[in-house]
Order: structure tokens, then sequence, then C-alpha cells
């Protein structure tokens, strides 16, 4: 069962994890995650960062549900979150408040106090204006917050340039030319406690390079700080170790975070603070859908599955790859190129094109790789009830969130009389 890794990511689990059983008893489309793989993910990187003081704070955002959640929390880890709502689910998932970084562009004040209350472990403050917000209320709770500048080191990740975020041009962080003046105001708060310094400079990304070059430059950054007696206590060089979607060959987790911590040899009271997300969830879930039809055109090949767009986005929004395999292989059938597309009503609702795919109605797909930014990105559109999740544990496969019923749909709304 325990399968779904990097290095077999090529090969079929079907044998193992019993994908046909759960599309019968919780129909499709539906995405499936083994507890096992999420498990070993996170203890990579934790094994990796060894005796060097360090947290892992898995990013939320990648998948949020609470039993995925409550599995990391279980074996220790912090999170990465980056909203008021992400807060609650930590919480209600038995996460520990103190093990929590709060990233994010926007944070209001409501979110601000939330997490004051709770006594979250570090705000990454990603502005001055956000400094300054966070100190006022910080004073009117008469809380003393803990932050972190994230620092945008200004390093090419290399990756899509919609997830890359550590480029002078994009709007997270805080240039590192001015992080040192930003670090003086705040170290001038008596309500700001300094902690640490921040940075996350994408996602996907496939080399560690970048990294390494974001981290010299943060050192330099914290060597500075030192010298004016701001000390800094952790270095969180945030997420974006990438998988293998299509071939690309990344660190393993392993790899990276002992890179990493090699650099920080001889800093040993510097704790080293993690933020990935997909590297932990992706290859550890599946989306399972069925073909409805196979429509040949004089243009192209069509497969029509039954999931579109609105539960795996990744596709029309980044034109990602993510391979899509049929369950059964051994099923006699011609093969041919299709567009794998959804019922959706968009022309851009397409989960792959151009595949080579020997497949034919009815038959049961997986599209690999959706454990991280699947079912978390997933909407109403067009009216589609949102799919079930499904986590598999050992022998058991549990039901995590149930597949939305129709009056879901429109919770909250109104009829006008
Ligand atoms: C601040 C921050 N931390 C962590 C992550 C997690 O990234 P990834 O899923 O690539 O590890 C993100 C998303 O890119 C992020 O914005
Ligand atoms: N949602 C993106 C990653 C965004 C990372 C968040 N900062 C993806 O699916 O690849």
């Amino acid at each position: 069962m325990d399968h779904f890794n990097y290095q077999d990511n090529g090969q079929l689990f079907a044998e193992q994890v019993p994908v046909a059983a759960i599309a019968e008893t919780y129909g499709t489309p539906c995405y499936v995650y083994s507890r096992a793989t999420l498990e070993r993910h996170w203890k990579a990187f934790d094994d990796a960062a060894g005796d060097h003081p360090h947290l892992v704070c898995y990013a939320v955002k990648a998948n949020s549900n609470l039993a995925i959640l409550s599995v990391l929390a279980k074996l220790g880890s912090g999170f990465d979150i980056v909203s008021g709502g992400e807060l609650a689910r930590v919480l209600e998932a038995g996460g520990d408040p103190t093990k929590v970084v709060f990233s994010g562009v926007g944070k209001t004040v409501e979110e601000i106090e939330y997490a004051l209350e709770v006594g979250v472990g570090c705000f990454n403050v990603e502005s001055e204006p956000e400094l300054h917000r966070i100190a006022k209320v910080a004073e009117r709770l008469k809380k003393v917050a803990p932050i972190s500048v994230r620092v945008n080191p200004d390093v090419d990740a290399g990756t899509h340039p919609y997830i890359s975020t550590g480029l002078k041009e994009n709007k997270f962080g805080i240039a590192i030319e001015q992080a040192p003046e930003v670090y003086r105001q705040a170290a001038a708060y008596p309500q700001l406690k300094v902690i640490g310094v921040d940075c996350h400079i994408g996602s996907q990304l496939t080399e560690l390079a970048p990294f390494l070059e974001a981290l010299d430059r943060l050192l330099v950054l914290i060597d500075q700080l030192a010298s004016e007696g701001i000390v800094i206590e952790h270095l969180d060089v945030g997420g974006g170790l990438g998988v293998p979607y299509d071939g690309e060959q990344p660190p393993h987790p392993s790899e990276y975070a002992a890179a990493l911590r090699e650099r920080l040899a001889d800093r040993p009271h510097l704790k080293l603070v993690f933020e990935p997300g997909r590297a932990i969830a992706a290859n550890a879930g599946v989306l399972l859908t069925k073909v409805e039809f196979l429509k040949p055109t004089e243009a192209k090949h069509f497969a029509i599955v039954d999931a579109a767009m609105n539960d795996l986005i990744r596709p029309s929004l980044y034109s990602a790859y993510q391979a899509i395999e049929p369950v059964d292989r051994s099923l006699e059938r011609d093969s041919a190129l299709y567009d794998v597309v959804g019922p959706v009503c968009e022309t851009g609702d397409f989960l792959g094109k151009d595949r080579e795919l020997a497949i034919a109605e009815d038959d049961l797909l997986v599209v690999r790789s959706a454990g991280a930014y699947g079912f978390c990105m997933s909407s109403n559109y067009n009216s589609r009830p949102r799919p079930p999740e499904i986590l598999v544990d050992g022998d058991e496969t549990i039901e995590i969130r149930r597949r939305e019923t129709y009056a879901e749909l429109w919770k909250g709304e109104v009829v006008l009389p």
C-alpha cells in the first residue's frame, strides 16, 4: 500500500492500493491519499535535519483536510498558515499553535488578533505597514508578537512565473536591501519580539542551487543584524521543493534538508524552519476519475472524464502536467492520442493534453501527484459538487470528506419570495 512515493512515481500502484474498490464504494471523481506516504515524506525532512534544531512546518495550503493535518500534528509537525481559516483548521486538527508560522501579504486586523490570542509561534511579516499593524494590535491586546521578516532575496527560482515568489517584481516579502531597516524598526517596538528571518522563493523548484543561494544571502543578513545587536534565533527557508510530475528529478527531501543543514554546521544554535507543502502531499495522493465518453473528432480525440477543472485546476491554471494512467492496464484496448477533458463548459477545462492512452468508456483512470493543490483549490463551478477525499490508512480506507450533496451547493443562499 505504501506506494505513491518519489522513486515509485512511474509505477502503477493499483495492485497495492485498492483504487478500483474505492471507486466502487465512493464513486468518482474521488481523491485518494496515502497516510503512510504523507508520514514518510514529512519524516524525510525531519530525519535529514537530524539533531540540528529544526521544525518542519507543513504548508497547510497544499492540502488542508483536517485528517491530513491531524496525521501530521501527531508526528509533531508545525504548520505554515496564510489565513485565519487555516489557523482554525490547524487548531481543530489538534495542531500546536506555538508551532505555527503565519505567512501572507494581507493579514487582516482580525486575523492578527486571532493569531495573537491563540499564541502562534511567529508572524512572517511581508511589508512595513504590516509590521506597524501587528505592533498596534499587539499593544492593544497587551501581547508580545514574535516576528520574522520575510525577505525577498531576489533569486530566480526557475519555476513557473505564477508560482515564483522570490523575485524583485513579486508581491511577496521585503527586498533584502530594505530588510535591515525594517528589523531596526521592529526591534524598537517593545510589543514585538524579533526571532527569525524568513524567505520563500517559489514553488516546484527542481534544483538545489536557488535554495542555497537564497540561504547564503540570508546568512549575510543574519550576520549584519547580529553586528547591530539584533539576534536571530531561527532561519525559515520556506517551502518550494518540487516533485516529479513529468520526469523531473528534484532533490529528495532528505537530500535537500541535509544540504541546508550542512550549510548551518557552524551555527548549531540557529534553528532551521521548513515550510514544505507539495513535497509532502503531492505524491501522497491521486484523483480517480472515470471515462464517460470517447469522442473522436476530425481534429482531435477527446476522452471526456467525470473530473474537471473545478476538481483539479492545476492543468488549466498553470498548464501543469499531471500524469494520467488507466488503473487496469491489462485490458485489451486500442491506443490513441487523447485530450483528457472534463464536463465543464470552458475550453480550458482539461486534465491532460495529447496523452497516449489505451482506454474505453467506463474505464477508471488515475491522475497522479494530486495530493497537493488538488482538492484545496477545487470549486463548485458549473454547480458541480466537490468530490470526496479518502485516506488509505494501512488496511483501512477512511472517508475523510464526503462528496458534497446538491443541497450543500446553495448553503447560505436564499430564494427570494
Ligand atoms: C510562504 C509559503 N510557504 C510555503 C509554501 C509551500 O510551498 P510548496 O508547496 O511549494 O512547498 C508556499 C507556497 O508556495 C508559500 O507561499
Ligand atoms: N497552487 C500552486 C502552488 C502555489 C504555491 C503557493 N504559494 C500549484 O498548484 O502548483
